[in-house]
C-alpha cells in the first residue's frame, strides 16, 4: 500500500503500466471493517492522461483511509467499460461506481447498463461518482454547482475528490433521456449538438492535453471559417403533464445497490388481483422507458400540442438537459438535475449579421449572456428530432459522435443517480 513511484525518465506507456500494477496490487482494507465498495473505471488516456496517477496517489489512499474497498478496471479502449457493465453479474454488491475520465466514459457506462435486462432498476440505484480526468465534465460540474462549488478546474477537482472518497457521500437523481438514431437506442444525460459547437468539440479532441482551453482555441478557428448546415429540426414544447420531478437524495454507503433495488421493489409493487398482472408490471419496470409524452401521460386535448418544424440553414444547434457543459459558466442556467426538460437553442444562418456575431456568441457563453443574443432562439422541449440534410457534420451526443443523419431525443421520467454531496 502507498508505494511511491518516480515517474521521470520513463515513457508514458511504461509509467502507465507501472501505475496500473501498483493500483491492482494494493491490499484492500479487511472486508469486515469496510463501509462498502466501489467499482472503479480508470481511462488512462482521458484528458491530460493523469487519471492513473490521480487514482494511485490520491483516490486510493483516501478510499483506504475511509475503509471503502474497490475493484478497479483500467480501460484498454472504447467499449471496455460498456462490456464490463453489460455482463457483470455481481453489480448489486457495490455501493456505487467511480469513473476517472470525462462525460464520454459516463455515457459509455450508462449505455452498457442499458443493454442489461435489469437496466431500469440499476439506473436509479447504482450511484455514479466522477473524478474529473477528461476534458469535458458537464455532469459533474452541473451537480457540484448546485451546491455552490466554484467553477474552476481546481475547485471542481478538490470537491469531486472529497465526495468520491468520503464515507458520508450522498447521491441524488439526475434525469435520463431516451435517444433513437437510425440504428441504435441510447441513454443520455447531458447534451446533443450539431453544427458549430459539435465541430468545435470534436475537431479540438486532438488538443486534449490543453484541457478546457482546447474549446477556446478551436472556437476561434471555427468562427473565422464559419459554415452553415442544412437540416430539419422538429420539436414539441415542454408541458408538465401533471408531473413534478423530485429528487431522491440518499447515503451511498447505507445500502448496497442490490439492497436499494430490493427495497424499492418492495415499496413500489402494488397488490395485484392476479399474478399475471403482477408479472407484467414487474417486467415493465425492469425493461422499459417511461416517456414523458406517452399516451398515458397526455391527460387532455390541450396537452397533445402541435410539433414545430424548422427546415433551414443552421449555424448551431445545441440542446442541453443539465446546466453546465464544462467548468465555466452555465450553458442553461435554469436547468435542474432532476428536471426532465430539454433546453434547446439554435442559430439560423439567416439571423446573423456577420461572423463577429458568432465570435460574440462563443465568448458570451463564458459570461452566461449567450442566450440573450437576439439571433439565438431557445425553447424548452420534451422531444426533438434532428434530420441532417447535408454532408460533413458531426452529431454529438453527450460529447460523443454518433454516426447518424437522424436523431430523436425524448424526455423520460427515468433517472440515474450521481454522487453529489457529503453529509
Ligand atoms: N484506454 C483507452 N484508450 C483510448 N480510449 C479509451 C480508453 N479507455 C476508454 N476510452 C474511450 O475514450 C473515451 C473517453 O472519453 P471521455 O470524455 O471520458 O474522456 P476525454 O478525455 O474527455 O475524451 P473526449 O475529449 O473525447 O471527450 C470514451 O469513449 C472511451 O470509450
Amino acid at each position: 500500500m502507498g508505494a511511491t513511484i518516480c515517474c521521470c525518465c520513463r515513457s508514458e506507456q511504461e509509467q502507465n503500466e507501472q501505475l496500473t500494477s501498483v493500483i491492482l496490487s494494493r491490499e484492500p482494507p479487511p472486508k469486515e471493517q469496510c463501509r462498502g465498495s466501489l467499482l472503479v473505471f480508470i481511462n488512462p488516456h482521458s484528458g491530460r492522461g493523469k487519471s492513473l496517477e490521480t487514482f494511485a496517489h490520491t483516490v486510493a489512499p483516501k478510499l483506504d483511509r475511509s475503509l471503502i474497498r474497490y475493484e478497479v478496471v483500467v480501460t484498454t479502449g472504447p467499449n471496455h467499460a460498456r462490456n464490463v457493465l453489460m455482463t457483470k453479474t455481481d453489480l448489486g454488491k457495490f455501493n456505487g461506481i467511480l469513473i476517472l475520465s470525462g462525460d464520454g466514459l459516463v455515457f459509455e457506462a450508462l449505455n452498457g447498463v442499458l443493454c442489461r435486462e435489469d437496466a431500469f432498476r440499476i439506473f436509479p440505484n447504482l450511484p455514479i461518482g466522477i473524478v474529473p480526468s477528461g476534458s469535458g465534465n458537464g455532469l459533474l460540474c452541473s451537480v457540484l454547482s448546485k451546491y455552490g462549488t466554484k467553477m474552476n478546474e481546481k475547485s471542481v477537482m478538490d470537491r469531486a475528490l472529497e465526495i468520491a472518497t468520503s464515507p458520508t457521500a450522498r447521491a441524488e437523481s439526475v434525469a435520463l433521456y431516451s435517444v433513437k438514431t437510425e440504428t441504435a437506442t441510447y441513454a443520455a444525460f447531458l447534451s446533443i449538438g450539431w453544427g458549430l459547437m459539435a465541430d468545435i468539440d470534436i475537431e479540438s479532441e486532438k488538443w486534449r492535453k490543453l484541457g478546457g482551453h482546447r474549446f477556446t482555441l478551436m472556437g476561434f478557428i471555427r468562427s473565422c471559417n464559419l459554415r452553415s448546415y442544412k437540416g430539419r429540426l422538429t420539436y414539441r414544447p415542454y408541458k408538465a403533464r401533471g408531473y413534478t420531478p423530485s429528487s431522491n437524495v440518499f447515503s451511498i454507503y447505507d445500502k448496497t445497490t442490490q439492497q436499494r433495488i430490493d427495497d424499492s421493489t418492495a415499496i413500489t409493487i402494488p397488490s395485484f388481483a392476479d399474478s399475471e398482472d403482477e408479472e407484467k408490471h414487474l417486467k415493465n419496470q425492469k425493461t422499459t422507458w417511461t416517456l414523458h409524452d406517452s399516451e398515458d401521460t397526455t391527460s387532455s386535448e390541450s396537452e397533445s400540442d402541435e410539433e414545430v418544424v424548422i427546415e433551414d440553414d443552421f449555424i448551431n444547434m445545441y440542446a442541453v438537459t443539465l446546466s453546465h457543459i464544462a467548468a465555466d459558466g452555465p450553458f442553461a442556467p435554469s436547468a435542474k438535475l432532476e428536471d426532465n426538460r430539454i433546453h434547446l437553442s439554435y442559430i439560423l444562418w439567416k439571423d446573423i449579421g456577420t461572423r463577429v456575431d458568432i465570435a460574440k456568441y462563443l465568448l458570451a457563453i463564458e459570461h452566461e449572456t449567450h442566450l440573450d443574443l437576439p439571433f439565438v432562439k431557445r425553447v424548452e422541449v420534451s422531444s426533438m428530432k434532428l434530420e441532417v440534410l447535408s454532408d460533413g457534420s458531426y452529431v454529438v451526443l453527450d460529447g460523443e459522435v454518433v454516426e447518424t443523419k437522424s436523431i430523436q431525443v425524448s424526455s423520460t421520467r427515468n433517472n440515474i443517480c450521481v454522487f453529489s454531496s457529503t453529509a
